[in-house]
């Protein structure tokens, strides 16, 4: 596989690949772009079929980070690890550690926190062996969990998107298929239920489908129906890529608005569901509540002060909204083009020599 080729397509400045042959520990951490500071993004575990299927989901979500953080207005770059093993069998304190001490060696130009397959107890175990780290357990004083909180941003978003659709941002009686029922999923449908949405859920995971299924009153159907329900809002929590060429024909919702990571496949399919007038909630600008409260974390963590950050994902979906009218474009562009403006100015205005307190000429007593 041509690399370097893959990472000048879409400018990305560095791949680590981590090995730790005690562990077993195989990573990938890259890092896209940190224009605006140093690169904030989670950590996946996952099974993976190829190692190159690995590497394409760190690059993709790494990016996805840079755009995150960036229309989030946060000053953090985008970077992300896959790890790659069944987390529900190959975890190791030993190997969270070796990852740690990689995450290390960056010397903070890499900070990371949970993803899918990892918990706030990785993190911990990952804490002993850098200080790069976010979502680590609140003993510590830090932020916890990211997931209820980008529950939180979700249901924000959704409701900024179904004001567009329905002319109402009231969710009340609205029907909404809700993919995967997961760690962000299972808040996402607390809120849902408590406004009186009526859920569909399904999930890989039965016990998962079970939970919803008795808390929210949610009615279960099988993983390959829930494109094809009659629904208002589609909302994709599981994995990526889930709008394709395959799935786009059976959307019946006016709205897709979930918490999912790279939820169009490719860019052309964000175009055909503008044409078809779904209003699409940008995946990146919809679940950014997790990295607003573990950045908030690293200036001392207020919870109060996080959330209220959260709740302004209504308006920057309103924002791209607008833009996307304005400029007759998909919603998935104009998110695009919101994030790639701040990050352009940032990288022009950076221009001149600076001398850092450790550059190297300090040696010269210059
Ligand atoms: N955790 C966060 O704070 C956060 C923040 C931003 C984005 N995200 C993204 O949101 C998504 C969910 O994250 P999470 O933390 O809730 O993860 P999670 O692993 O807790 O939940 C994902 C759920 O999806 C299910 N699933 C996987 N494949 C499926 C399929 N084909 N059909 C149906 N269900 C399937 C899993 O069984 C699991 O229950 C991910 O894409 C993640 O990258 C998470
Ligand atoms: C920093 C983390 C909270 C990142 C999160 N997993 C996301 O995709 O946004």
């Amino acid at each position: 596989m041509a690399i370097f080729d893959q990472m000048k397509n879409d400018d990305y400045e560095q791949i680590v690949f981590c090995q730790d042959k005690n562990s077993g520990l195989k990573a990938i951490i890259a890092i896209h772009d940190t224009t605006l500071g140093p690169a904030l993004g989670g950590t996946r575990m996952w099974e993976y079929d190829s190692e190159e299927q690995a590497l394409e989901d760190a690059l993709r979500l790494a990016k996805g980070m840079t755009y995150k953080n960036a229309a989030a207005g946060l000053n953090y770059g985008g970077g992300k690890t896959v790890i790659i093993g069944n987390p529900n069998k190959d975890k190791s304190e030993e190997m969270f550690r070796a990852f740690g001490r990689f995450v290390q060696s960056l010397n903070g130009r890499y900070i990371t926190a949970e993803d899918v397959g990892t918990t706030v107890e990785d993190m911990d175990i990952i804490h002993e062996e850098t200080d790069f780290v976010t979502g680590i357990s609140p003993a510590f004083g830090s932020s916890g969990n990211p997931a209820p909180v980008t529950a939180y941003g979700v249901y924000k978003g959704m409701k900024a998107a179904a004001e567009e659709a329905f002319g109402t941002d009231c969710l009340k009686g609205k029907t909404i298929a809700v993919q995967g029922v997961g760690n962000v999923a299972y808040h996402l449908c607390n809120y849902l239920h408590e406004e009186g949405a009526e859920l569909i859920v399904t999930d890989i995971k039965k016990s998962s489908v079970e939970r919803a299924v008795r808390d929210f009153n949610a009615k279960a159907v099988d993983t390959d129906e829930i494109y094809s329900v009659q629904c208002d809002i589609f909302s994709p929590c599981a994995l990526g890529s889930v709008v394709n060429d395959k799935t786009i024909s059976q959307f019946k919702a006016k709205v897709i608005a979930g918490s999912a990571n790279n939820q169009l496949k490719e860019s052309r399919h964000g175009d055909i569901i503008h044409e078809m007038g779904i209003i699409y909630a940008p995946d990146y600008v919809i679940n950014a509540g997790g990295v607003i409260n573990v950045a908030d974390e690293l200036i001392g963590y207020n919870r109060e002060r996080a959330m209220k950050k959260v709740e302004s994902i209504y308006d920057n979906i309103k924002k791209v909204i607008d833009i996307s009218k304005r400029d007759q474009i998909p919603t998935y562009r104009a998110a695009d083009r919101l994030a790639e403006e701040r990050i352009e100015k940032i990288k022009n205005s950076r221009t001149q020599f600076l001398l850092r307190e450790k550059h190297i000429l300090r040696r010269k007593n210059l």
